[in-house]
């Protein structure tokens, strides 16, 4: 489980240490980190590291420290560095430092900026060390001039250093210029911005560098499952096990206008190992989902007769179908586990339970909240994801998981998911059905066993929301999986769950130490 936290965690966590005079050991601890990630990053390309030219942008904090420092270890490994100093200070140990490797120092001015920009783009390495967690705002000024126009023409690598410049590192959002980092090289905890979009976008790959504090750390901001994480949540079935005990799932799904919806909700519950689905909904869906998927148990009967561990509602519905939507509303108050999707967002009461996973996309969630008086609309959300996400939650009371390119899970309490484990070929309709087929299955199967998540260090209370983070994780797998760089269409998406689920089970057979590493990346 990776965990990720605000930047005013980090700096509690950091405060015992400075106090005690630990401060330059942890920046040096975090520039090396920094540096080494560098030149790690131009191994991996190929690229030479003599003569290699690097721009660092600093700021005058503590960041531009990190920055000064790191690229001082890079002048020492035969790179020739350039500091744009954009403010009117720098950290001053940092920067004589620096000069003493042999660093070059240029000032930035609003004149200036477009030289220094077209240098910075030509450099093979660009590291952005402009601000950090301590940053008011965005960018301002000469250093906002430069990054706009950098944004024009990249360098061939940017490093952003613990977060890009101008990102709220607690939240993702942000405010005026970020310059696209390839890499971020985070110090002592991923910061929760980064795992969130739009920040997600900014970051590249995140590189997590411990610096010393991590005892000191708090209950993390944000989460993200790992496939080792899975490996020890998803269930297998016991040598005893019969369908009705491995989890049923019901299914209110599909209209005459959307009969396919139901069909991949369904397909993506049977692949992801539910003992039964069944299927209650108009006649003419129903036969289809028969054709379609003949393991599906059509019925005719109401919420209340069909026994069932968990509901899926609302993929591919009609409003105006009332027996439907009676149908979604009994789910919702039967106290179930009741995945929500599409269709059945605008027919659910406003104040739900912790049970009920709501699953809008942006778009929805905008509706969902604009219904409960959160004037936000789809811009809005895709700006500010998770405090989107966390407002929902905390006023419906329900999970909520926002879809995207980076899926936010956000329970009603504290817990927090992002999972980023797709392709943007995800992108594609059906998916988000297979989706809520996906969460409906784990719901029926793991959601009364409450031992599996105390087990793994997740309140039982939040289960929810890791169920919610879990399917997505497979879903968004099973999609790169199939996928493979070509384009996907959600079907695929549902067959290739089965192949993920084995490959990441097999991981719960590894030994401890394989699943650890000091430093780490995310994916
Ligand atoms: N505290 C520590 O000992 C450690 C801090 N670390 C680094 O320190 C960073 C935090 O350092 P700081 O607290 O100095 O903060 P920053 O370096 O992020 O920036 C704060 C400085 O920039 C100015 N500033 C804030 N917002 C601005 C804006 N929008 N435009 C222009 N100037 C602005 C502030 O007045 C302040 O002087 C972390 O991100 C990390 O890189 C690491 O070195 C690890 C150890
Ligand atoms: N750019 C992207 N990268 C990765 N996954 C994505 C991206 N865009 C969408 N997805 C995923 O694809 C699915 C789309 O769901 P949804 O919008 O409900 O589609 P539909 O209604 O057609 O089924 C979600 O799981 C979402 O997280
Ligand atoms: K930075």
């Amino acid at each position: 489980m990776i965990s990720a936290y605000t930047g005013t965690q980090i700096r509690e966590a950091e405060k015992p240490l400075l106090d005690s005079g630990m401060g330059a050991v942890l920046m040096q601890r975090a520039a090396y980190g920094l540096a080494h990630a560098v030149v790690s990053e131009l191994r991996t390309r190929g690229s030479r590291l003599y003569g290699c030219s690097v721009v660092v942008l600093t700021g005058k904090g503590n960041n531009g420290g990190d920055g000064l420092f790191a690229a001082a270890h890079l002048a020492g490994r035969g790179m020739r560095t350039t500091a744009v100093l954009a403010a009117d200070s720098a950290h001053p140990d940092a920067l004589a430092a620096f000069e003493r490797a042999g660093g070059r120092v240029v000032h930035l001015t609003e004149a200036n900026a477009p030289d220094l920009a077209a240098q910075a783009g030509r450099a093979d390495v660009v590291i952005d060390a402009l601000l950090g967690t301590g940053a008011q705002g965005g960018l301002r000024g000469s250093a906002a001039a430069l990054v706009s126009l950098l944004a024009e023409r990249p360098p061939r690598l940017a490093v952003a250093c613990d977060v890009p410049s101008g990102l709220n590192s607690d939240t993702g959002e942000t405010a005026g210029p970020v310059l696209f980092a390839d890499l971020t090289v985070t110090f002592g905890g991923a910061k929760a911005g980064l795992l969130a979009d739009p920040g997600a976008d900014y970051a590249g790959t995140v590189h997590v560098v411990p610096i010393g504090i991590e005892d000191g750390l708090p209950w993390p901001a944000l989460r993200r499952l790992e496939p080792s994480d899975l490996a020890t949540l998803l269930p297998s079935p016991s040598r005893r096990s019969h369908k009705y005990s491995r989890g049923v799932l019901g299914v209110v799904a599909g209209s005459t206008a959307y009969p396919g919806a139901a069909v991949l909700a369904c397909r993506g519950a049977l692949a992801a190992g539910v003992g039964m689905v069944r299927y209650l909904g108009p006649p003419d869906v129903a036969d289809l989902i028969r054709q379609s998927c003949p393991e599906v148990v059509c019925s005719t009967g109401t919420v209340a007769d069909t026994h069932v561990q968990a509901w899926l509602v609302g993929s591919g519905m009609d409003g105006a179908d009332d027996e439907q939507m009676q149908h979604v509303r009994d789910a919702a108050d039967s106290g179930l586990p009741t995945v929500a999707d599409a269709g059945a967002l605008p027919a659910l009461p406003d104040v739900l339970a912790p049970q009920v996973v709501l699953t809008p996309h942006a778009g929805e969630l905008a509706t969902l909240l604009q219904r409960l008086g959160a004037g936000m609309d789809r811009e809005a959300v895709e700006a500010a994801t998770l405090a989107a996400a966390r407002q929902a939650a905390g006023l419906t009371e329900a999970t909520v998981l926002l879809k995207g390119a980076t899926t936010l899970v956000a329970s009603p309490y504290q817990d927090f998911y992002s999972q980023s484990d797709g392709t943007p070929w995800l992108a594609t309709a059906g998916s988000g059905d297979v989706l809520a087929g996906v969460i409906g299955a784990l719901l029926a199967q793991v959601g009364s066993d409450v031992g599996r998540f105390r087990a793994a260090g997740i309140d039982p209370d939040e289960r929810w929301a890791a169920i919610a983070a879990m399917a997505a994780s497979l879903h968004a797998r099973a999609g790169a999986a199939a996928s493979n760089g070509a384009p996907l269409t959600a079907g695929r998406v549902a067959e290739a769950i089965p192949g993920i689920w084995d490959k990441v089970s097999a991981l719960s057979n590894q030994r401890p130490w394989e699943r650890n590493s000091r430093s780490h990346r995310l994916r």
